[in-house]
Formats: structure tokens, C-alpha cells, sequence
């Protein structure tokens, strides 16, 4: 599913208005028909005072038509005009007159001397600010956003919580709803799924405005959510008459003392992807554990005892996965900058192979074609160096994807893979997996997939969401404090059976606050 920009949203709705032959109040009613309804349906002629802030532009307009709507449904409505400023839109003075018409007339807040009493039990709609903020909101308007914060009543955002940018992460903190539930028209936006931002909307919701399908169709996005329908297209069905030869043979090179438990990991998850053949490269110390604890795999041992001194196989891999577990010494550098020299097949780096690299960026330009990066926040850091906010994170991270290319992996919440310019924002996944060894089977997975022959970009982003989905089922039976590296991976069958399970109800996604 595309994830659009402000601007690209504002042309979606010209040719809405323009190819459907609605006005714009049409579309606004359209919006704030589906809000009500969502409203109504849950709330079921509640008594209980619900309370719509609404500012002056069509965020505001959509507000006082659901006011209306509400009313008109008998519900008990408080409704509030945030005056921020004297240039009203059309379509919100076309709603502020049909309200009237209805015998409703609003508060009109102007300043923070006089607030009204929210208590916790009521129900909040924020409708001040949309996609159109474009500079910090007012001092007095931030007094009020707090006030409404810090109401305990539950907030519902209409599009985004008021004082997001689409394209920023606002300085101050304090100026931005803090929504229990968000209601946004029609396509999901970024802020929704970065770090910074995306504690703000918690469960989010599309609601459908009908918009124009060939414009949302036609436009290339620079960013995508990948769910079920994306990675789907992908999958590559197991062939009768195939053998193990058919799906690959993947390496797995890394561990140190103490540290073996990671390719073991690794491994396993990369056989449970349905790598035809998996074999580990680990120092001496780590032959017996891994023979014992994964018989399916097969290992080499470097000659160091301890750690990786000389990566040397007379093996064919079709693919190699390299870093998980396997130290920073001196002799495992050396050996890790030979290796690059002369490797020519695809890699997937992850854990010390990354710090290696942030420690010798020299060594980048040894990199595979499409190689891919698997870093967590700090790894990320080594590497492209401190950002400002998750924005210029992300631009950082395109560039450097661009200027070596490669596949970077973003990992966190929602994490986001990086190719050529675009982003593939990931929808599976719980905190739950903030565990050790995670991020191991994540480099199992990705490098299984791509030793049975699929591209390294789709590796990548189908393995970040079966690694998410197994996650998923396998929290159903431990809860988030006992799901390990090991459940995950026991649970990765049930993640491609589930590719192809039907889709269940309407897309919501909750964050950690409503677990
Ligand atoms: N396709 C859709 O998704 C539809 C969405 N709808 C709703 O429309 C809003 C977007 O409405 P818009 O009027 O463009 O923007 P806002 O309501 O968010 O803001 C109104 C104006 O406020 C000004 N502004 C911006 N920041 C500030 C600030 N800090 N202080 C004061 N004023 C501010 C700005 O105007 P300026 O000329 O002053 O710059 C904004 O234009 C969308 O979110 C949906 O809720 C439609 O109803 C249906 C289609
Ligand atoms: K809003």
C-alpha cells in the first residue's frame, strides 16, 4: 500500500473532485460521513458528552460536519471553534452555516483563558489541525492541545493527531495531540510508523473517501507499507519434482567464544526459511555446539580457537551471511577485509560485520551488488553518522543505501527497508521481539530466501515481515516477556502458512501503549 505525501494528497483530491464531478464539500461530507459512521457504530447512542475541537480549515470543516451528524443522531456534543486563524476555508464556513442551520452554535476559543472542562470520561474528537499545518502551532493553541492531553479522556484524531507534519518532527513535543485512536482518510502516512512520531497517533485506521483510484494507482510513492497483498506477489511456490540442490545453499559465517549461540540462531532460522542446504563457519569452539544443536546444518571451522581469523571454505554458498556473534578483534577485522576483497557472491551483513564496516569505511567499496544491511538504531548510526530527526535518518540512510548500493534494513518498530530512493515500512512485529538473538534469525531468514533464489530487495523485505508475522503468532501463546529468538523461529511455518489465510477486517495497527 503507497504512503503519500501532503502535497500528493491534496492532487489526489483535485482529481477526485475534478474526475468524479463532486465539489469539495462533497468529499469533505464523504469524509466525515465515514468518521460518524465509525463513531456510531461503536458508540451506540452513548450519553456520554463528546467534545469536537475543530479548527478553521477543512481538519476543522470535517470536525463540525460530524458535529452535526452526531447531533442529528441525538448524541450530547460540546463544539469548539480553535481560532488560530482569520483565514477560514470555504468548505469549513459551508459546515460552520449547516451547523448553525441545525441550531448549534460552537465556542469560539481564541486564547487559553478559558478552556473547557473535559473530564475523563468524556470523549474527545481532534479535528484542529490536518495535513495542512505548516509552521508550530500558536503558544495559547499548545496550552490547549496540553489541556486536552492531559484531560484522561480518550481522544479521537480525524486524519492526524493535530500538530504532526507530514514531512517533520515538530521541536516541541508539548504542541501535539497525543491521540488515543486515529481516524485517517483513505492512505496511511509515514508519520504514523516512525519512532518519533508514531507515539502520537497509537491505533490508526483507514478510513475509505473513495478517492480517485487512477490517480492513487498511477503515482509512484516514495515510500510503501508492506503487508500480506505486497509480499505475497513474491512467494515462490516448491516445485514436485525439485530437490535440496533447487532451493540454494546458504553460509552462515560468524560466532566468537561466548557469542556461538548467534549463529546457531541464525541457521536455524535460515533452514526453517527453506534453504535447501545451511552451512555455519564458526571458529573451532563452536563445531560441537552447533552440530549437536542443529544436525540439519553442516560446519566448517575457521583455524582460530576462539574467534575468525581466516575465512576460508572450498564450498560453493549461494548466498553468505556474515557478522552475528563474531567479535571486533583485530584478526577477525583482517580476516573480514580479506574476505570482502575476494568474495563475489551475495552477502547479508549484520551485527560486527556492520561495526567492521563503520570502523573501516574503506572496506564499503568491496561491497557486493545489492548486498544487505541489517543494522539496529546505533549499528545504523556507526555507519551514517548521527541524524537530526527520523526524517533526515531516513535521508541519510537513502543516500548511503544509494551511494554503495545496497539493501539497508532499518530496523526498530516498524522497521524500514531502504533501496534505490524508495522505502518498504513494515507492518508485523511486536515489542515482545526487543529480545536477544531477534535480529539473528532476522539474518537467517533473509539470507535462506535469498539462497532459493529470490532477489535481494524482495529477500529483504519479505523476510523483515515473515520475521514480524512469526513474532505475532508466536506472542498469541507466550505474551511479550517470554516470546525468545527460538519462538520466533519455531513460529516462522506458521508464518507462511498464514500467507495464505484470508486477510482478516479492516487495517488497525496498535502501538506498545495499548498492549
Ligand atoms: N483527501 C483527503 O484526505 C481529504 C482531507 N480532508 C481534510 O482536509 C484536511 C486538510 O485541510 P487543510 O485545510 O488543507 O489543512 P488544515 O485543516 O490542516 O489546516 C488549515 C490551515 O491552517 C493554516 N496553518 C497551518 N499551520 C498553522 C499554524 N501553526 N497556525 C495557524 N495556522 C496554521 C494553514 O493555512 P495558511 O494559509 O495559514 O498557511 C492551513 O491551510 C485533511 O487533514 C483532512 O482532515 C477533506 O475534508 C476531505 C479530503
Ligand atoms: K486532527
Amino acid at each position: 500500500m503507497k504512503i503519500f505525501s501532503a502535497s500528493q494528497i491534496y492532487e489526489a483530491d483535485n482529481s477526485t473532485i475534478k474526475n468524479q464531478g463532486i465539489t469539495s464539500v462533497e468529499l469533505m461530507e464523504r469524509a466525515a460521513n465515514q468518521v460518524f459512521n465509525w463513531m456510531h457504530l461503536r458508540l451506540q447512542d452513548t450519553t456520554v458528552k463528546i467534545h469536537l475541537f475543530c479548527g478553521i480549515g477543512n481538519n476543522g470543516g470535517d470536525g463540525l460536519a460530524v458535529a452535526r451528524l452526531l447531533k442529528q443522531h441525538g448524541y450530547n456534543i460540546g463544539v469548539y471553534v480553535v481560532n488560530y486563524s482569520d483565514k477560514r476555508s470555504q468548505d469549513f464556513l459551508i459546515n460552520l452555516d449547516r451547523l448553525k442551520d441545525i441550531k448549534v452554535w460552537p465556542d469560539f476559543i481564541s486564547d487559553a483563558s478559558d478552556l473547557p472542562r473535559i473530564t475523563p470520561d468524556d470523549i474527545l474528537v481532534d479535528a484542529i489541525f490536518g495535513i495542512g499545518l505548516n509552521r508550530p502551532p500558536a503558544s495559547w493553541v499548545v496550552v490547549l492541545l496540553q489541556h486536552m492531553n492531559r484531560s484522561r479522556a480518550f481522544i479521537l484524531a480525524i486524519d492526524v493527531p493535530s500538530g504532526l507534519f507530514l514531512d517533520k518532527v515538530p521541536k516541541d513535543g508539548k504542541g501535539i495531540v497525543c491521540a488515543n485512536h486515529t481516524l485517517t482518510f483513505q492512505v496511511p502516512k509515514l508519520v504514523f510508523f516512525l519512532p518519533q512520531t508514531g507515539i502520537y497517533s497509537n491505533g490508526w485506521e483507514l478510513l475509505d473517501i473513495g478517492l480517485d483510484q487512477e490517480y492513487l494507482s498511477k503515482t509512484e510513492t516514495d515510500y510503501e507499507l508492506t503487508g500480506k497483498n505486497e509480499v505475497l506477489q513474491w512467494y515462490r511456490p516448491r516445485e514436485k519434482f525439485s530437490h535440496k540442490g533447487t532451493y540454494g545453499h546458504a553460509l552462515l559465517v560468524g560466532g566468537s567464544f561466548g557469542k556461538i549461540g548467534a549463529v546457531l540462531l541464525a541457521s536455524r532460522a535460515c533452514l526453517y526459511s527453506g534453504s535447501g542446504l545451511v552451512t555455519a563457519y564458526v571458529p573451532k569452539c563452536g563445531y560441537l555446539p552447533v552440530q549437536t544443536g542443529l544436525p540439519e546444518a553442516m560446519v566448517i571451522t575457521d583455524e582460530g580457537e576462539e574467534q575468525i581469523f581466516h575465512i576460508f571454505f572450498d564450498i560453493d554458498p549461494s548466498v553468505i551471511g556474515i557478522g552475528v556473534g563474531m567479535g571486533t578483534e583485530n584478526g577477525t577485522v583482517k580476516a573480514f577485509g580479506e574476505f570482502l576483497k575476494n568474495n563475489k557472491r551475495p552477502l547479508v551483513i549484520d551485527a560486527d560485520a556492520l561495526n567492521i564496516l563503520s570502523k573501516n569505511k574503506g572496506m564499503l567499496k568491496d561491497l557486493p551488488a545489492k548486498a544487505v544491511l541489517t543494522p539496529h538504531p546505533k549499528e545504523l548510526e556507526r555507519l551514517i553518522g548521527i541524524w537530526k530527526d527520523d526524517f533526515d535518518k531516513l535521508e541519510k540512510a537513502k543516500s548511503f543505501s544509494k551511494k554503495f548500493n545496497c539493501v539497508l534494513v532499518i530496523k526498530g518498530a516498524n522497521t524500514v527497508v531502504l533501496y534505490n530512493d524508495k522505502g518498504y515500512v513494515n507492518t508485523t512485529g511486536n515489542p515482545g521481539m526487543a529480545t536477544g538473538g531477534s535480529g539473528d534469525v532476522l539474518t537467517g531468514i533473509i539470507t535462506g530466501l535469498i539462497a532459493q533464489g529470490y532477489d535481494s530487495l524482495q529477500a529483504a523485505i519479505f523476510g523483515v515481515y515473515l520475521h514480524g508475522r512469526a513474532g505475532d503468532i508466536a506472542v498469541e501463546k507466550t505474551g511479550y516477556q517470554a516470546l525468545t529468538a527460538t519462538g520466533i523461529i519455531d513460529s516462522l511455518g506458521g508464518a507462511f502458512l498464514d500467507l495464505f489465510q484470508v486477510a482478516e477486517g479492516p487495517q488497525v495497527q496498535r502501538s506498545d501503549n495499548d498492549s
